[in-house]
């Protein structure tokens, strides 16, 4: 549905945002993640055609949409990371405003939309009322209007509560059940429980594309859990990568990712996803 071939960004003569990135993309939940400034953010704009790549190609259903724009921008939904509402009107003003300059025609839409992000006994309320979550859901309303068959999303949880989090991250997983969702995030949390496909970017460029479960297998031997003295731990800590400590009493409780067990009594354990893309990190790293 969505490729993307050797597609290169480069910003002057000394910035490569986003460096020879191949990719497939299927319907379904796609959690785009890296640190902050790995290039997802350029990633986006270029596939929502609101950047040109420097080089490489993006097709959608097999059109080059930096030949042809609008075959893409008439299918896809983007939600940017600084996503802004006109304060000073209503949920329901906003949507018809959106919906005026869409071409959408259908006040049923509008309606269904804002029922779907759970806005719909807020319709009269003024957007300067809203809280995080609310404004980005009402946002997600705005991008659904044209009914996309992409919906790309920017950092959808900067900023939420951890109640609005869940509820976004619950309603990006069931617009992915016929949709191609593209989640962007630096928290592995946001959508490791909705995402089937997981594409990690690293300074600018795609790491490893994968499903959770396959990113997880590849982690497994990787970590262990510890229990050591203070001085142990002073050890691992120059010698080993510590993923997590938590001090009890004299003891210090380890989790450590390690080709080998790090030390005597380590345990080998089930790695978290986010311990797991650490420890390839880590061997990455010292593989170089
Ligand atoms: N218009 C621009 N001009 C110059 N450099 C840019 C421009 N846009 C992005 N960059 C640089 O490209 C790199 C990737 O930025 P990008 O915003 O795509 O990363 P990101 O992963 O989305 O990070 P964040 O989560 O912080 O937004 C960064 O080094 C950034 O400073």
């Amino acid at each position: 549905m969505l490729e993307l071939h050797n597609v290169t960004k480069t910003f002057g003569k000394h910035v490569t945002a986003v460096a020879d990135v191949s990719l497939r993309l299927e319907p379904g939940v796609v959690g785009l993640i890296g640190h902050n400034g790995a290039g997802k953010t350029t990633l986006m704009q270029m596939i929502a055609t609101l950047t040109k790549p420097s080089g490489g190609r993006i097709l959608f259903d097999g059109t080059d949409v930096v030949a042809q724009p609008d075959a893409i921008r008439n299918r896809l939904g983007y939600l940017p990371q600084d996503f802004g509402v006109y304060r000073n009107v209503t949920a329901l003003e906003f949507m018809r405003y959106f919906a005026a300059l869409k071409g959408v025609r259908d006040p049923a839409r509008i309606r269904r939309l804002l029922e779907l992000v759970n806005l719909h006994d807020q319709a009269h309320r003024m957007a300067s009322t809203f809280s995080g979550g609310m404004l980005r859901r009402l946002g997600i309303a705005q991008a659904l209007l044209n009914d996309p068959d992409i919906l790309v999303v920017d950092e959808p949880t900067a900023g939420l509560d951890p109640e609005e989090r869940l509820r976004f991250r619950n309603l990006l997983a069931d617009l992915g059940f016929n949709k191609l969702v593209i989640i962007s995030t630096h928290i592995v949390s946001d959508v490791e429980s909705i995402a089937g496909q997981l594409a990690i970017m690293r300074s600018s460029r795609l790491v490893a594309c994968d499903t959770p479960d396959a990113i997880l297998g590849r982690a497994r031997g990787q970590v262990w859990s510890a229990s050591v003295d203070a001085d142990e731990y002073e050890m691992l800590r120059s010698t080993t990568h510590v993923l997590h400590a938590l001090r009890q009493g004299e003891r210090v409780s380890l989790r450590i990712a390690h080709p080998t067990p790090p030390c005597a009594g380590a345990q080998p354990c089930e790695p978290s996803l986010e311990e797991a893309l650490m420890a390839q990190r880590y061997a990455v790293k010292e593989a170089a």
